[in-house]
């Protein structure tokens, strides 16, 4: 004070200063956190942190589904002056996030994903710009349902060959068997480079980068600097060197792709019968040049990312559920019996025969979802939603694992009962357009972010599923005469973070018959033939 007067600052201005901090202070205390008027109902606030607090840094989809049966199919959460809107309604998925598209298809800001790793060219965190349309043209141009069901699932077929001739030999290493099945359809589609084992180097480096990736994303490994920005001003050290970490985590994902990318172009000269995906982005991208390298790098990445884990984890799910509910498997396994014999297995032109595979798929899908949360998207306008005010730049969270556990719409949800698709027999595609009542499940998320790989995904999995069951019996383990439970409790059986997957489980898993055994043998022949048409190798 003694100090301010020898400055000659008169009293009025000291106290009218003090003024305006109390002000300050008792405004943020009073709105910063608070909900508004007129915004969807939701938890108690607190002030400056909202609910913040109550939202746990595991398992947040089991929260926001107790919270959706308190507060309704829409409620809202402050963090700090940010707003989430949490939808669990099915009608307001579809009106909100489908018909209302142009205004719900922008990514919230994530300075570390968005800013720090991916510099913005990661196409899951971009905003909704013309770089984004670009990319999502190209992806449609190679991944729509056409190519798929014509080109796409020869390489399918023989992949998911592969993959069960490698259940065949080393059954207790099935869930990295699922894991290098998704990734070579990919990677080959690509690239025309395969993954022929789960110790591929590409293969190993993706899954620890994308391990790494989640990681620092994990809450209390970051600092919250898109609630509070401040946070970006600190000194690293104070977070573990949060920025160092998630820099280093975007080096690795460019040298990983470029590499990759530089491996295809060593093997451009190949003759392959089937055109990769980078055949059709090099031919356009010399004529147009309207990619950066890093951006180039980062359309492969995030293929590869989209197309690895996601199908791997659905399988692997499926394992634990036709072992805990062993009359599904029999079911399964008389339907497939009755329409292919032993000495071939399942493909994609017996999809309309055997239509309980197609409802164990979606069952799975409905069950186990891989993004418990899908991906978050933001509102680029003030919008009114039922009659709540939903200001522009929310956050918007689709709680799939909420909508999808709901009683009312499927009863017992923790069971795992194929037969609630007996009457959806077509795929995921065509019921994401359909009227919101018929909708079978939201694991690929909605609107115009819908995931572009979904015709792919949908016939890898189908095929997966339909090979496997034809094969082998799958069965709890044995161990000092008592059987081993799996741990399928979905509070501590899967991984955190925004994919989840099944953690490490022991199953016994056995080939059906000698002669099954012959033909996976037999089939693998041809699959290796089908490869070099991919590859162009000799
Ligand atoms: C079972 C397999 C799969 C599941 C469950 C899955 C799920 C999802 C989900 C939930 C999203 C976010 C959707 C949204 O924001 O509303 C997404 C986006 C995406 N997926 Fe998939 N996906 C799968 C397979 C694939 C495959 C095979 C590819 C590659 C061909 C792929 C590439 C992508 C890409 C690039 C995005 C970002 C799209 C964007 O933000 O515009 N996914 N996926």
């Amino acid at each position: 004070m003694e100090n301010l007067r020898a400055m000659n600052i008169s009293p009025l201005t000291i106290a009218l200063l003090g003024l305006l901090i109390v002000g300050f202070i008792v405004y943020v205390v009073f709105t910063v956190g608070h909900r508004q008027k007129g915004f969807p109902p939701g938890p108690p606030t607190l002030p400056i942190i909202g609910n913040i607090h109550q939202i746990p840094t595991t398992g947040a989809h089991l929260k926001f589904t107790e919270w959706a049966r308190n507060y309704g199919g829409i409620f809202s959460l402050k963090l700090g002056t940010g707003t989430a809107i949490v939808i669990s309604d099915r009608e307001i998925v579809k009106n909100l996030m489908d018909k209302r598209s142009s205004v719900t298809s922008d990514r919230p800001p994530s300075y570390v994903s968005h800013d720090l790793i991916t510099k913005g060219d990661h196409l899951l965190v971009m905003h909704y710009n013309e770089t984004w349309r670009k990319i999502r043209k190209y992806m449609h141009q190679f991944f729509r349902e056409a190519e798929c069901e014509k080109r796409h699932i020869i390489l399918q077929d023989a992949e998911a060959t592969q993959m069960i001739l490698d259940f065949l030999q080393e059954p207790d290493k099935h869930n990295l068997h699922t894991k290098r099945f998704s990734n070579s359809i990919i990677s080959t589609l690509l690239f025309g480079l395969r993954t022929p084992s789960y110790s591929s180097t590409h293969a190993k480096d993706l899954y620890d980068i994308m391990e790494r990736w989640s990681e620092v994303m994990e809450p209390g490994n970051t600092p919250p600097v898109d609630i509070y920005p401040i946070f970006k001003y600190l000194p690293e050290r104070f977070f573990g060197n949060w920025i160092s970490r998630a820099t280093g985590v975007g080096t690795d994902m460019e040298r990983l792709y470029s590499n990759m990318i530089a491996r295809y172009k060593l093997n451009a000269q190949k003759k392959r019968t089937h055109e990769c995906f980078f055949d059709m982005l090099s031919r356009s991208q010399e004529k147009t040049k309207e990619f950066t390298d890093h951006e180039i790098a980062f359309i492969a990445g995030v293929q590869l990312e989209g197309g690895s884990d996601t199908s791997a984890s659905i399988l692997t799910a499926l394992v634990q559920a036709i072992i805990h509910w062993p009359e599904v498997q029999r079911i399964a396994q008389m339907e497939i019996d009755k329409c292919v014999g032993e000495d071939r297995s399942p493909n994609w032109s017996d999809f309309n025969d055997l239509p309980y595979i197609n409802a164990i798929m979606k069952e799975t899908h409905r069950w186990r979802p891989v993004t418990p949360l899908s991906f978050p998207h933001c509102l680029s306008k003030d919008e009114y939603v039922n009659g709540y005010y939903c200001p522009k730049g929310s956050t918007i969270i689709l709680n799939v694992w909420g909508i999808q556990n709901d009683e009312s719409i499927y009863p017992h949800p923790e069971e795992f009962n194929p037969s609630r698709f007996r009457a959806h027999k077509l795929l995921a595609p065509d019921y994401a357009v359909s009227d919101w009542k018929l909708r079978d499940h939201y694991s690929f998320g909605v609107g115009r972010r819908i995931c572009p790989g979904i015709h792919l995904a949908e016939r890898g999995v189908w095929l997966g599923i339909a090979k496997l069951l034809w094969g082998f019996k799958f069965e709890k383990v044995t161990e000092e005469g008592r059987q081993v439970e799996m741990n399928i409790n979905p509070k501590t059986g899967y991984t955190d973070g925004f994919l989840h997957c099944a953690l490490p489980f022991k199953c016994k898993i056995t080939v059906r018959s000698e002669e099954r055994m012959q033909t996976i043998l037999r089939e693998f022949e041809q699959a290796e033939k089908i490869f070099k048409e991919y590859t162009g190798d000799q």
